[in-house]
């Protein structure tokens, strides 16, 4: 997942030289937009992580699991009624939908022949060792007579394309934020950086990836990127229906009863998270996460529980990789262009974009 997402990663680095390059001012300097730049990484990495790298199917379908998830965001201002009408909007998704499942398909029927002749069954290789490789492990026709669980061509298509709507915006999100704080708090992002040239002086080359043991090391990183989930989590609110009668806080709760869960807000709770918990402070974090506030599960970004979120690491890793190649390559300021409007679709993101103007290192 690293070496993918530092592949990724060093390719968007370089068009973003190129438009630095490219800038006509005396001060080198290119005014891009994060949510644009981070949404289309997100992108290229889920969709590589899922589908590999090898079929010539799988750009495209990263495309229409793009087109699909701006068209789910947009949709969520819609009344529900429109969800089920024959709308421009709903037939235009069909037909994306359509077209989606048959390229996975392909995708899938290639994996399954290469299966034989490249990978052989039983060996270790199996289908592929990224998300649909591991899936089509457990496909019907892999199965049948097996005894084990299966899965349905539907339910591996549809688990594909789940992992790449929870995990491609939230992510990029959590970056878009994370770029913002840093640029406001320039003293921050001096620390950080410094840590990162430190721990990690190779980069964005070729051959170097922030692996599992660099990570580690970027301590004031990972805080800072916690203070982000906490200021701007990219999931403001998560409901819950009672499975049962309850009571809670001293408050029945029928069966049934849906309740929302306020990430955003309890994450700003003066009470729990003390007198500056509107301001930007990535020490509280020092001690780690459930020091951090008087509660020690106080920290919701990824959810708690059973249905906590299964890719936080992915999501996590993802971020410190990608803003540990960004810190030892550029600095980066707020453009007098920005407007301070978060608004919460699918996810928290700026209403007017988030356009930063970036510079080369010397
Ligand atoms: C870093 C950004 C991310 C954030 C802030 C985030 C946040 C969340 C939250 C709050 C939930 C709980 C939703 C609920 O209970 O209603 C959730 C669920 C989930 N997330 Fe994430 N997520 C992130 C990244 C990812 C990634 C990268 C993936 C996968 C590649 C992923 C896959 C999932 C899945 C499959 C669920 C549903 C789990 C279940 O219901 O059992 N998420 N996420």
């Amino acid at each position: 997942m690293s070496a993918v997402t530092a592949e990724v990663t060093r390719r968007m680095m370089q068009q973003w030289r190129e438009q630095i390059h490219q800038s006509n001012g005396v001060k080198k300097a290119a005014e891009i937009d994060m949510i644009h730049a981070f949404n289309d990484l997100t992108a290229k990495i889920n969709g590589r992580v899922a589908f590999g790298t090898s079929h010539q199917d799988v750009e495209e379908v990263i495309v229409l699991m793009r087109e699909m998830q701006k068209i789910a965001t947009a949709s969520t201002l819609d009344a529900p009624i429109l969800w089920y009408l024959p709308t421009r909007r709903n037939l235009h998704v069909r037909r994306l939908n359509k077209q989606l499942r048959s390229k996975i398909m392909s995708i899938m029927q290639a994996r399954l022949a290469a299966d034989g002749a490249k990978y052989g069954r039983g060996d270790t290789g199996g289908c592929g060792d990224d998300l649909l490789g591991l899936l089509l492990e457990a496909w019907t026709p892999n199965r049948q007579g097996s005894g084990g669980d299966t899965l349905t061509t539907d339910e591996v298509i549809d688990e594909c394309k789940t992992f790449f709507a929870a995990g491609q915006e939230t992510t990029a999100t959590l970056l878009v934020w994370a770029m913002f704080l840093l640029a406001v708090h320039p003293q921050w992002q001096d620390k950080v950086r410094e840590e990162v040239l430190r721990e990690f002086p190779g980069g964005d080359g070729d051959d170097v990836i922030p692996n599992a043991d660099i990570l580690a090391k970027l301590k004031l990183l990972h805080m800072v990127l916690l203070e982000t989930s906490r200021l701007y989590p990219p999931v403001v609110y998560i409901q819950r229906r009672a499975a049962a009668d309850a009571v809670l806080g001293g408050i029945t709760v029928p069966q049934g009863t849906i309740i929302s869960i306020p990430i955003g807000m309890l994450h700003r709770d003066k009470e729990v998270w003390g007198p500056d918990a509107n301001e930007f402070n990535p020490m509280r974090f020092e001690q780690g996460v459930t020091k951090a506030a008087k509660d020690s599960k106080a920290l919701l970004t990824f959810s708690l529980g059973p249905r906590v979120c299964t890719g936080q690491n992915f999501g996590i890793v993802q971020v410190q990789v990608v803003m540990a190649m960004i810190l030892s390559k550029f600095s980066f300021s707020l453009s007098p262009e920005y407007v301070h409007k978060p608004k919460y679709l699918l996810s928290l993101t700026p209403r007017l974009g988030m356009p930063l103007i970036l510079r080369n290192l010397q």
